[in-house]
């Protein structure tokens, strides 16, 4: 029987057991790019060598790999190949055979051999055999033992092994369909975390030729056909032997040669110390809880089809400005800050052109541009730049709890109408300048506001579909064909059930100025209420359709049974979908045994009072007569509903942007202190003066910095002149020695009694002015953030926060959080009292409102 064989490796030996056996060899370059590779290397690998034999119906098949063995090796292998023949009954049945050479290749019958083996042999050179049997794959791989010393398999322990194997395989199996898991779905997050440094293929330099030499038998689960699939279990193994070689522990075979994977779920990660990205586990919180989702198997692509969550943060204000108007001919200009910019804000828009939330698969952060800072001359900063988060019509966006485990969100907003645009969250309010907090008593403030932070949230969005008709049935029944029959939409048919698995729109036109908009929805189940089959993932749609159209399943045997099981899912799962209109559809009656059940059927209906009509919707028989009942029902439904509804104005259930507002202007007075007092901790919680802190510029010094580097700029002549006239002056230096100047100052007036004194009131002028407006350590260098300090002191005075700590017996030295601000609580005598500051010179009198 005439057998082809086609190995996309180096070189291709092959030894038929038989001398009768014709064997024919053509050679021809590889196209593939690997091969290109190999050839410039000028490596032998680049022939693809077909073997065609016919005769023997066991063909053992030695394929060395050039690129791993060593020449010995080589050579070795292609002497050993010869001997050894063997189909897989001889290779189980040789328990106690150890085999010292070697063991070149296993091959199955010609018949077995699938056309997959050939192309895993192409794909994966140094497997060189394929044998199929009960559905479960084996694929060998040459055996070069011995070639570094070490002792080749037990045929026995090999055998056992693969008799385990076997075994676990059928459990496993039986597991998968027990689960419900979709093989897809398992291997996706297995193939997200895969190393590139994992490749087996034979350009690789990652393998070295002592790990390549071993055995190498893999067992695949029967749903792993092809070797896109089987590619990360061989890496794995591969990833193992690699592991117990660097461990020395041999090639691996001696911990165990056959490696099955236990549970596709379960199945071991050899490269689980990777981190997953912060993003991938986010993108895993859509649709709802993870458990919910495994529990249920819904497919990848539909998790983020109807439901997602995305994250949302408003600009923050922009900072006010300290600033001095500086003219010619204008002497204390006054303060001239200007204020910050309004952050943008974040608007959600309806998009007539999107029917899903997939897009949010690839962006789920949005974030409004930030308020630019005011600047001198009294120029307030521009405003951010406004986020618009595109939604398809009839989006719900809802507020996601923190805790998962709260059942129903808050719905924020509806989005139903196109091109409809509704605030979710404003920006922040810009930070005053110094300008704005001139007053007549404070005529030149040195303090100026941050902008204020952009309220953020993640928030739910969740799509219910809007259209006019909703097709609902069983899984299979023709919902799709139909929906292609009388649209011109493209959904996907085929003879299984959940073909569909995204709900489809189309539209259908019955007329110039009449058209309806159809929606066919996912195979409904009994127990799709409770979450069965693809269960409410989908219901939901329904609820915005005007109508329903039941399709019935000619060809099942209780017709009747069906439509009532889904009734009553749609009662169970709301009881207004159960009320909402609808018309029955009894498909595929072109099949000829359908027209009795038809019969049956009209007759159970009738009994109801409800009217049936029966179709195919293969053949378009019926349906355009469906179409125009649909379409009288729609409209007359359509009548009826606007006139009791004041609708087309849009529902907005809560006003975020008014909530955030409203909690952002929170009374200062509204406060609650809690308190560790075994570590001496006191936190004060309270929107208000939360967001005061937050506004709070502590970063004042930095003016006093320029005050500095100017007041250093126009005095230092000063300074040269003071220290020529009086060489005593610069011992005064020592500022912090009162006590010491007076007693140069008197001094001075001794030796120099004429400029004496005059230098001396400079001097001491000088000082004391750097003294006040410079504080360098020890107790002055409280007042670098003099005003803003001063200003929030009196807050926390005015609103009663001090005197509710003293209440509650705070102590010296006790940590006081305010906000995100730590402080420190002082209340001894000698620090400056608000008395005294409000005596100061300088400071603010605005109070913040
Ligand atoms: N003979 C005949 N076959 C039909 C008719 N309508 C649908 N079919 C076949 O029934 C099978 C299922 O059709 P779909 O349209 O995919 O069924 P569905 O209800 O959308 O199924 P799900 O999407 O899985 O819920 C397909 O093989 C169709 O060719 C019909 O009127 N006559
Ligand atoms: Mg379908």
């Amino acid at each position: 029987q005439p057998c082809s064989i086609t190995a996309g490796i180096s070189a291709c030996y092959c030894y038929c057991s038989t001398a009768s056996s014709e064997l024919r060899t053509r050679t021809e370059r590889r196209s593939n790019g690997r091969g290109e590779a190999l050839k410039k290397k000028g490596r032998r690998g680049d022939l693809n060598t077909e073997v065609e034999t016919s005769g023997p119906t066991t063909v053992p098949v030695l394929v060395p790999k050039e690129e791993y063995c060593s020449k010995q090796q080589y050579g070795y292998g292609v002497q050993l190949g010869g001997k050894q023949s063997l189909t897989l009954a001889e290779f189980l049945d040789r328990n106690n055979s150890v085999s010292n050479n070697g063991f070149g290749a296993v091959e199955g019958s010609p018949d077995d051999a699938p056309s997959s083996p050939i192309s895993f042999m192409s794909e994966f050179p140094h497997v060189t055999s394929w044998v199929q049997e009960d559905g479960i794959k084996f694929g060998g791989g040459e055996c070069f033992e011995g070639g570094d010393g070490e002792q080749p398999m037990c045929f026995a322990e090999e055998a056992q092994l693969l008799e385990e194997a076997e075994r676990e395989l059928v459990m496993l199996d039986g597991r998968l369909s027990e689960e419900k898991l979709e093989p897809e779905e398992c291997m996706g997050s297995y193939q997200m975390r895969r190393p590139d440094e994992g490749r087996i293929d034979g350009e690789g330099t990652s393998l070295e030729s002592r790990e390549a030499d071993s055995t190498f038998i893999m067992a695949y689960p029967p749903e792993v056909s092809n070797p896109k699939q089987q590619l990360p279990y061989i890496q794995h193994e591969l990833g193992r032997r690699r592991n117990a070689t660097r461990r020395g522990q041999g090639n691996g075979n001696n911990q165990h040669i056959y490696s099955p994977v236990p549970s596709m779920r379960n199945f071991p990660r050899p490269y689980e110390e990777e981190p997953v990205p912060n993003r991938y586990r986010e993108s895993k919180q859509c649709a709802g809880g993870k458990d919910e989702q495994e529990k249920r198997g819904v497919p990848a692509v539909m998790r983020c089809f109807d439901r997602t969550k995305i994250f949302v943060k408003a600009g923050n204000g922009g900072n006010g400005v300290v600033a001095f108007r500086r003219e010619k001919f204008v002497p204390y200009g006054g303060p001239s800050g200007g204020n910050g910019g309004e952050g943008g804000n974040v608007y959600i828009e309806v998009d007539a052109s999107m029917n899903s939330l997939l897009p949010f698969r690839k962006k789920m952060h949005f974030r409004a541009g930030r308020g630019s800072h005011g600047q001198g001359k009294g120029r307030e900063g521009s405003k951010g730049e406004d986020c618009v988060v595109q939604v398809p019509p009839g989006t719900l966006v809802k507020e996601v709890s923190p805790d998962s485990s709260q059942t129903e969100a808050v719905v924020l907003l509806e989005m139903t109408i196109p091109g409809q645009r509704q605030l979710l969250l404003p920006g922040g309010r810009g930070g005053r300048g110094n300008a704005a907090f001139k007053s007549g008593s404070n005529k030149a403030p040195q303090l100026a506001e941050n902008g204020e932070e952009g309220a953020e949230m993640w928030v739910e969005l969740e799509l219910k579909l809007v259209a006019d008709v909703g097709i609902i049935g069983v899984p299979n029944a023709g919902k799709s064909t139909l929906l292609s029959s009388i649209s011109s939409a493209k959904p996907n048919i085929a003879d299984y059930p959940f073909t569909t698995l995204l709900p489809n729109l189309g539209v259908v036109s019955l007329d110039f100025d009449a058209s309806m908009v159809v929606a066919d929805l996912p195979g409904l189940l009994e127990g799709a209420h409770s979450g069965i089959g693809l269960g409410h993932e989908f219901l939901r749609h329904a609820e915005r359709c005007r109508i329903l159209v039941h399709v019935i399943d000619g060809t099942s045997p209780q017709p009747q049974h069906e439509f009532e099981a889904v009734r009553l899912e749609l009662k169970l799962f709301n009881p207004t979908l159960a009320l909402k209109p609808y018309i029955v559809a009894f498909n595929k009656m072109d099949i000829p045994d359908v027209a009795y059940g038809w019969k049956v059927f009209e007759e159970y209906m009738q009994s109801y009072g409800i009217k049936a009509l029966c179709i195919s919707a293969a053949t378009k028989q019926g349906t355009s007569q469906l179409i125009h009942v649909v379409y009288d029902l729609l409209k007359s439904e359509h009548s009826s509903s606007t006139s009791c509804d004041t609708s087309g104005k849009v529902k907005n259930c809560v006003d975020v942007g008014e909530m955030v507002r409203t909690s952002q202007n929170a009374p200062l007075e509204a406060f609650w202190v809690s308190c560790d007092k075994h570590q001496r901790i006191w936190q004060v919680h309270g929107a208000g003066l939360e967001r005061f802190t937050q506004m709070t510029n502590w970063e004042r010094h930095e003016i006093s910095r320029i005050w500095e580097a100017r007041w250093d700029y126009f005095h230092r002549p000063f300074h040269a002149v003071a220290h020529m006239l009086h060489p005593l002056w610069r011992s005064t230096r020592e500022r912090d020695d009162p006590e010491l100047h007076r007693g140069w100052v008197e001094y001075t007036e001794r030796v120099w009694p004429g400029p004496g004194p005059m230098l001396a009131s400079i001097a001491s002028q000088l000082l004391a002015f750097e003294r006040f407006q410079f504080p360098f350590d020890g107790e002055q260098s409280r007042r670098r953030y003099f005003e803003a300090v001063r200003r929030f002191q009196r807050v926390l005075d005015a609103s009663g926060v001090s005197a509710s700590l003293r209440d509650q017996g705070i102590q010296e030295g006790d940590t006081v959080f305010v906000g995100q601000m730590e402080f420190t609580w002082h209340d001894s005598k000698d620090m400056m009292s608000l008395r005294d500051w409000k005596r100061g010179l300088r400071g603010s009198k605005v109070w913040p409102h």
